[in-house]
């Protein structure tokens, strides 16, 4: 079963997933972006938000995304795969970004994926408060230096492209305590 977790930064994610990762130790612990080599050096590119043109940053999402697939995703699909964001990070971000039409986005995915999706998201969804909180406690990237606002817009987009992508969400509230979220999280993959 391959899982994603999603959220906007401080959401959670590596959180839960190094609490989950416990109760499945055989499971493969993946990310996007840089969870290969190629990968890793894309992240580096990406993450210093270098690209001028907001079509080339997505493109090299779009290159890890389907090297991830190839090396990590496809080999392991019968086994546990919990993975650190997943496609619908990439179309969240390009749909906040406006440059590229909506059927593009899908299509794009669909070919750098060969159609091979989450089965499940699990999105940590967090408030306004909570969240400038949280970036309040750490040294920002490229991409949090971009503000509050603008995460909470990346947000919404999580769900708008867990729907046109098609796939089950499971929407937690990720002000709960961590030991509450992993809870719900074990109980709906068991379900
Ligand atoms: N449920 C929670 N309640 C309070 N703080 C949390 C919770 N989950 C994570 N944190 C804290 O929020 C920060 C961001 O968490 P992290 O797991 O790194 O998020 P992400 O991987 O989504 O960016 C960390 O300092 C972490 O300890
Ligand atoms: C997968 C993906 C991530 N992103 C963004 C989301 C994050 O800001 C960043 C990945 O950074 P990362 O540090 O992995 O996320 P987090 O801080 O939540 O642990 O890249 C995109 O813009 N498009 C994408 O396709």
């Amino acid at each position: 079963m391959y899982i994603a977790l999603e959220g906007i930064d401080t959401a959670g994610k590596s959180t839960q997933i190094s609490n989950i990762s416990e109760y499945y130790p055989d499971a493969i612990i993946t990310k996007e972006p840089g969870a290969t080599k190629i990968g890793k050096e894309i992240r580096e590119m990406v993450l210093s938000a270098r690209a001028k043109s907001k079509k080339a940053e997505f493109l090299l999402f779009l290159a890890d995304r389907a090297e991830h697939i190839k090396e990590v995703i496809e080999p392991n699909i019968s086994k546990m795969i919990i993975s650190d964001r997943s496609a619908v990070s990439g179309v969240a971000y390009a749909l906040v970004q406006g440059e590229i039409d909506k059927k593009d986005l899908i299509g794009l995915n669909n070919f750098a994926t060969n159609g091979i999706y989450p089965e499940k998201v699990f999105l940590l969804k967090l408030t306004k408060k909570e969240l400038e909180f949280r970036l309040s406690q750490k040294e920002l990237d490229g991409i949090e230096l971009r503000g509050s606002q603008y995460l909470l817009n990346i947000q919404d987009a999580l769900i708008e492209a867990t729907e046109l992508l098609n796939l089950e969400l499971v929407e937690i509230d990720a002000t709960k305590s961590r030991e509450e979220i992993t809870k719900e999280i074990l109980d709906n993959i068991k379900y």
